[in-house]
């Protein structure tokens, strides 16, 4: 594939130091750039048109302030960015109505006719853009890509789909999508439409009804497929998601503030996004479990044990029903009161909902004895006997009130409640794992655990249903327990999920290896699981290098083929105990004059020496941790190994591998967690150790 102008003609590929403000002196690129302002004048029309609207013709105040609020929303999204453009590719297609041409842009723009000048890349017809090939050139003759600098089109590369397969688009090299891939990363991720790949569009544009699992090695895209689907779903079922909503679900903090710009650049800013711990915020966790006990608590046999630990609480009825009516006393048998509510369990509703409707339910009963006297006192006399009194203290007996905590305090606090709702679930020994040491006094002076929460969550679910989403992005779901996965799959039950991870990048005691298992506990038996292996983020050296980890802890698991062309640079530096700060300042301020972020990634316990050392040397930098993100615009960030996932820095600092590993609960998790960090570099990865490196590495 030719880029344009060539060499000599200007800049073929759009670099930081190409002076965008000159007119292109190529015809095709002069041309291209005249419907790029053509647009931009569009834009402005509907923007003003937008603007001169006014909302006070509104039926009344409130119609007119919600009308307020539609127009100055759509007036935002009718801003012009002039950083950017406002296409970054075009097709020319042969449809019903002939020849037509589309550029395609991250929003729709339409001329006085209604004629698009730029399509929406959401749109069914850009599809053609990012999967048309050779083999299947779906109506597309020319696929055009532009180079963009600063608002202004400073190349193109044309490709002809339809002259056959000598062309593949596979192999056919594209300098502008290799620029952007190989450009050096700094601040928050950016969005990817003008080079989204086709096996990753299959992904972005599955149907809203279709559950998706995506298996990815690090950098293969998993997080920008994700956020690019909630993008697309959003355009495309606007009406059904902004009734229902569109969460996505993070590991942490920093994370969460890494790819937290990319939503709201591509104009969607109504998506929820949230950590496990901020999803299921039902309590403070103060305590911590031992490992052993967080993974009993998050074993999805739990889900019994609550089940049983909330449904126990349902009284037989001993007693008759008595209810006191004028003169007489109307008596229901407590056989025939036990019948309606053994009907009520077997209703399958929730328990609060189920209690709500016992007294009505006894009033009925009390009613067929007064209207079997042939007497009938009318509709109203049911609601009053349903609110009396007897029925009340009746029903509140037979059906007490509960509370998440209260159910799991007395669960975790009292060794025969445990019994009964264990019973044939957990064993003996479980049961005595279980249980708090000293049960505290009150409920609600409970430390509950990171595990509780999920298990809290369990049981507010059991009383009254979880409201549903439209569709819930997880991503790093590999980390979460079964209990946690049922949380996150709860709050899609009526409608799709978007699942994410890698297995060998699993770093909890209870992380998955399974996504079969995995999606059976989201609730999604029934979903298409897809594998990403080319890799955009790492290297070819530095992805070498990491990947010899794998036969030792996720045997089976490939590494990504990299499709970058720069093979990036390794260093492996042995450093004398004394100096291994002073090795990591060297190495940090080695890469200081070169663009982009550097992280420097080490066990949480070096992070204060680190952090002096470099502070020592004046090398300005920020902390991340699990709380914390990326807030500032700053090029060296200190990251604890365990926040390090899902990030990615320009340069990447590893410090002390061994350690890294040994921080862990066991050896395999501890080599998983030093795959996550080998595997955050987009440039160059230095490795520095005092110890020597884990024998897998070596190997
Ligand atoms: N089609 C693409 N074009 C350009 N860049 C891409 C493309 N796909 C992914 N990338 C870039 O590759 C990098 C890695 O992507 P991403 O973080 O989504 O990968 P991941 O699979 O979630 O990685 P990890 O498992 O390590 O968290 C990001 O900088 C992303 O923008």
């Amino acid at each position: 594939m030719r880029t344009h102008p060539e060499p000599g003609g200007g800049s073929a590929v759009p670099t930081p130091t190409a002076d965008p403000s000159t007119a292109p002196t190529d015809p095709v690129l002069a041309r291209e750039q005249a419907h790029l302002d053509h647009a931009r004048d569009q834009l402005r029309r509907m923007r003003e048109q937008v603007e001169g609207l006014d909302a006070s013709t509104a039926a009344d105040a409130f119609n007119a302030a919600y009308l307020d609020l539609v127009l100055a929303r759509r007036v935002a999204s009718l801003q012009d960015d002039p950083r950017t453009t406002l296409f970054f590719g075009r097709i020319d297609c042969r449809t019903e109505h002939g020849a037509e041409t589309f550029h395609i842009g991250r929003r729709h723009v339409s001329d006085t006719h209604g004629d698009p000048v730029v399509v929406d890349w959401r749109a069914p017809i850009s599809t053609a853009f990012y999967r048309a090939s050779p083999s299947e050139p779906m109506g597309v003759g020319l696929r055009r890509r532009f180079g963009v600098d600063r608002g202004r089109l400073t190349a193109y590369e044309d490709e002809h789909v339809d002259r056959g397969p000598e062309e593949d688009a596979d192999t056919a090299h594209s300098a502008i999508l290799a620029a952007e891939i190989e450009r050096p990363r700094s601040g928050p991720m950016r969005d990817i439409v003008s080079t989204i790949q086709p096996e990753q569009d299959e992904i972005v544009r599955s149907d809203i009804g279709t559950s998706i699992c995506v298996q990815g090695a690090p950098g293969t895209g998993k997080t920008a497929v994700g956020l690019h689907r909630a993008a697309w779903l959003l355009y495309s079922f606007r009406n059904q998601l902004d009734r229902s909503g569109v969460l996505v679900v993070g590991p942490n903090r920093a994370f969460l503030d890494h790819i937290g710009a990319v939503l709201p650049s591509l104009g969607e800013v109504r998506v929820q996004h949230a950590t496990i711990d901020t999803l299921l915020d039902h309590a403070r966790v103060r305590a911590e479990d031992t490992t052993e006990v967080a993974i009993l608590k998050g074993d999805a046999r739990m889900a019994e044990v609550l089940r049983n630990a909330v449904w126990r609480n349902v009284g037989r009825a001993e007693e008759p029903l008595v209810v006191p009516r004028g003169s007489r006393r109307w008596r229901v048998p407590g056989y025939d009161v036990q019948d309606e509510v053994d009907a009520l369990v077997r209703r399958g509703v929730r328990y609060s909902a189920a209690r709500d409707l016992l007294p009505q339910r006894l009033a009925h009963l009390v009613m067929l004895r007064i209207e079997a006297t042939g007497d009938f006192p009318g509709d109203t006399a049911q609601d009053a006997i349903a609110r009396s009194a007897p029925v009340r203290a009746h029903a509140k007996a037979l059906w007490p009130a509960l509370d998440p905590a209260g159910v799991l305090f007395s669960l975790l606090g009292d060794a025969d409640v445990l019994a009964e709702a264990a019973d044939g679930v957990l064993t003996d020994d479980e049961q005595r794992m279980l249980l708090w040491e000293k049960p505290p006094r009150t409920k609600g002076s409970a430390r509950w655990t990171r595990a509780d929460l999920a298990l809290l969550d369990e049981l507010a679910d059991l009383l009254d249903r979880t409201p549903s989403l439209g569709h819930v992005v997880l991503d790093e779901a590999q980390d979460l327990s079964p209990m946690q996965l049922r949380a996150v799959g709860r709050r899609a039950s009526t409608g799709s999920l978007t699942v994410l991870g890698d297995i060998a990048q699993g770093t909890t005691p209870w992380a998955t290896d399974s996504w079969t298992t995995a999606m059976g506990h989201l609730g999604r038996p029934r979903h298409e699981l897809v594998t990403l292996d080319r890799g955009f983020r790492v290297p070819g050296l530095v992805i070498d290098f990491a990947a010899r980890l794998l036969p030792a802890m996720a045997p089976g698991l490939g590494a990504p083929r990299s499709v970058r062309e720069n093979p990036g640079r390794l260093d492996v530096v042995a450093a004398e105990p004394e100096h291994r700060s002073a090795a990591v300042v060297a190495a940090v301020e080695a890469s200081l004059g070169e663009p982009g972020s550097v992280g420097v990634i080490a066990p949480d316990a070096f992070m204060d020496a680190l952090s002096a050392a470099l502070t020592w040397a004046g090398v300005p930098h920020g902390r991340l941790d699990a709380e914390h993100g990326d807030d500032e615009d700053r090029q060296v960030e200190l990251v604890p190994a365990g926040v390090a996932k899902g990030l990615e820095f320009d340069r990447v600092v590893v410090v002390e591998p061994a350690a890294v590993v040994a921080a862990e609960p066991d050896r395999r998790t501890g080599l998983r967690r030093l795959y996550v960090v080998l595997t955050r570099a987009v440039s160059a990865l230095t490795v520095v150790h005092t110890e020597p490196l884990p024998e897998a590495l070596t190997a």
